[in-house]
């Protein structure tokens, strides 16, 4: 019915199809509640099958899922189904394991969409007086943060002028593998290359932001910014495990101290840049200068927050701007070193758009697909946010047959989604072409449009994307432009881990061939022929 709607809905506007999508869904409701009550015999919550406590903390603990809940996933739908409950901890989780599921819970999400409550997240700002920022606020104040924040990060004219300074960084990266191969990699190698990246991802979002350069990607990392990283990391370690004890007990756990150590740096660093660029600001007054600038001048000038809301936002931009774009770079990198006609079709691409010297702008991003159709693969394969969540705090509703009261957790299970055989045809294979609009006509055919939906849905939906897509689009071409990139011959399948967010299991290592040098002289072929001299 949805899809019929949507066919129709082309010739109308925006504002029309939400309220036809709020008719059709409450029609949804009402006519199942008829049915039910006619039949008698309404699901709720109560008939869903799934795991108790002890069950899941056996799969967990016991069968050692426990950093691979992105598997359990898979596991548990195919014995429960697409729709089944359990106890994490203190919390009671109804997951939804089928895109037609998850598209009836985010349709049926309400006005300000609350992802979780965050007690965890939320106790630390409580605690050291620290305000909430989009990640963690909720209601009237989140919208009312989200309206400042949205414009310069998602609206396409702004967004474009960070091409410059992401293309900064982005060039001091291409030099800083260079250097790696050189120095430490035997002249080919580059070892563990999501740390790599998560000072590439580090540095660009700052340059978005402050247009300040953080000196991650020199040879010695200044040691605030090594810790910011290493914090980030560790935060999202420690907080599946926090929340898996009542919130009583946190003070009494060994590992919460060292989680709020880890929130006072994040927190830190952000104060250093939001202070620094005050101090700039007032001194341009004081120059009758202009001020106009990147993101933080631009908050701080218009007033449209106190500093301390701007802190809250600007940490929690930080700290989503590291793991995400780093890790999804890595694994499009490995596979596409693995598979070397996906690379060479990227290659003659970025080179029939930039040919000579020429570096990409986002303009010629546009007529990139292929570039595009590989993120979008490799984040169908490896979602970051492999799990994500929704509370349904406006009204009671209904998702398939059953139905759930107000505020129930449910848990969206998109990497299970990402692998159902019903929604994408060969899942385990890497495939860009099923992103083509002229893609492989049978595998189109199936794919539902919540199959894969990595940067979430809706209002609520990632502010960064726009950038993040940015960042990983600008660092891709212009480095398979640069090097051809080789699967280490003694490396071995990398695997991802869920550290609530999906990473790389071991290091990840691959060969960087430098296409300049590569017609005159193979850097593989001379090294073998040099090692078998020996
Ligand atoms: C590959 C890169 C990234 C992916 C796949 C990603 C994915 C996501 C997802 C799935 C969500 C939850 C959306 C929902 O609940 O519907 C989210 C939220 C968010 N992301 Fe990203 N993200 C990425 C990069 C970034 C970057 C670079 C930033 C910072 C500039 C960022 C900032 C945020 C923020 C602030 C939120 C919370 C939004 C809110 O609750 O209102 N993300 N992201």
């Amino acid at each position: 019915m949805f899809r019929t709607f949507f066919q129709i809905g082309k010739h109308v506007s925006k504002h029309e199809q939400t309220n036809a999508i709020k008719m059709v869904t409450s029609w949804h409701v009402s006519e199942q509640r008829r049915y039910a009550s006619d039949a008698n015999k309404q699901k709720t919550m109560e008939d869903l099958d799934g795991p108790s406590l002890i069950t899941s903390l056996y799969w967990l603990f016991g069968k050692g899922y426990f950093q691979t809940t992105h598997q359990m996933q898979i596991e548990h739908s195919n014995i429960y189904g697409p729709l089944w409950k359990s106890k994490y901890g203190p919390l009671v989780v109804v997951n939804v394991a089928s895109a037609e599921l998850i598209e009836q819970v985010l349709r049926q999400e309400g006005r300000h969409p609350v992802r979780t409550d965050m007690p965890h997240w939320r106790t630390y700002r409580q605690l050291s007086n620290q305000a909430y920022g989009p990640l963690t606020e909720m209601g009237a104040q989140w919208q009312q943060i989200r309206s400042v924040l949205n414009p310069r990060m998602l609206k396409s004219q702004h967004v474009s002028a960070y091409c410059n300074p992401i293309n900064n960084v982005v060039s001091d990266f291409l030099e800083k593998v260079a250097w790696l191969r050189d120095t430490k990699g035997d002249g080919i190698m580059v070892n563990d290359l999501a740390g790599e990246l998560y000072k590439f991802a580090f540095e660009g979002i700052c340059s978005v932001l402050f247009e300040n350069r953080m000196g991650c990607l020199n040879e010695e990392v200044p040691e605030d910014t090594q810790k910011f990283i290493i914090s980030v990391g560790e935060m999202f370690r420690l907080s599946p495990i926090v929340i898996l004890f009542p919130k009583y007990t946190w003070p009494y756990l060994p590992f919460w101290k060292h989680f709020v150590t880890v929130w006072d740096h994040l927190f830190l660093v952000a104060e250093q840049q939001v202070r620094y660029k005050m101090e700039k600001i007032q001194e341009n007054v004081r120059k009758g200068q202009p001020l106009q600038g990147e993101y933080l001048t631009h908050l701080l000038v218009s007033e449209q927050m106190s500093v301390t809301e701007i802190l809250g936002s600007i940490t929690e931009l930080l700290l989503a701007g590291v793991d995400t774009t780093s890790n999804t770079i890595s694994w499009s990198l490995y596979h596409m070193a693995m598979e070397p006609e996906i690379q060479e079709k990227l290659f003659q691409e970025v080179i029939s758009i930039c040919p000579g010297k020429q570096v990409p702008t986002s303009d010629d991003i546009t007529r990139m697909p292929w570039l595009k159709a590989v993120v979008k693969e490799t984040l169908r394969m490896y979602p970051v946010v492999p799990g994500n969540a929704r509370i349904n705090v406006e009204n009671e509703i209904i998702v398939g047959e059953h139905l759930f009261p107000k505020n129930t957790l449910f848990h969206l299970c998109h990497y299970a989604v990402s692998y159902d055989k019903n929604v994408f045809q060969r899942p385990q294979a890497f495939l860009p072409e099923r992103w083509l609009r002229e893609g492989r006509g049978e595998a189109k055919k199936i794919q539902h449009p919540f199959g894969s939906v990595p940067f979430g849905f809706g209002v609520r939906a990632c502010l960064g994307r726009r950038v993040a897509e940015l960042e990983m689009y600008l660092l891709l071409s212009r480095l398979i432009k640069r090097y051809e990139v080789r699967a280490d011959p003694e490396g071995t399948m990398v695997q991802p881990i869920t550290r609530t967010l999906l990473v790389p299991a071991a290091p990840i290592n691959l060969q960087f061939i430098d296409r300049t040098v590569k017609q005159q002289e193979d850097p593989l072929v001379t090294k073998q022929v040099s090692s078998e001299g020996h």
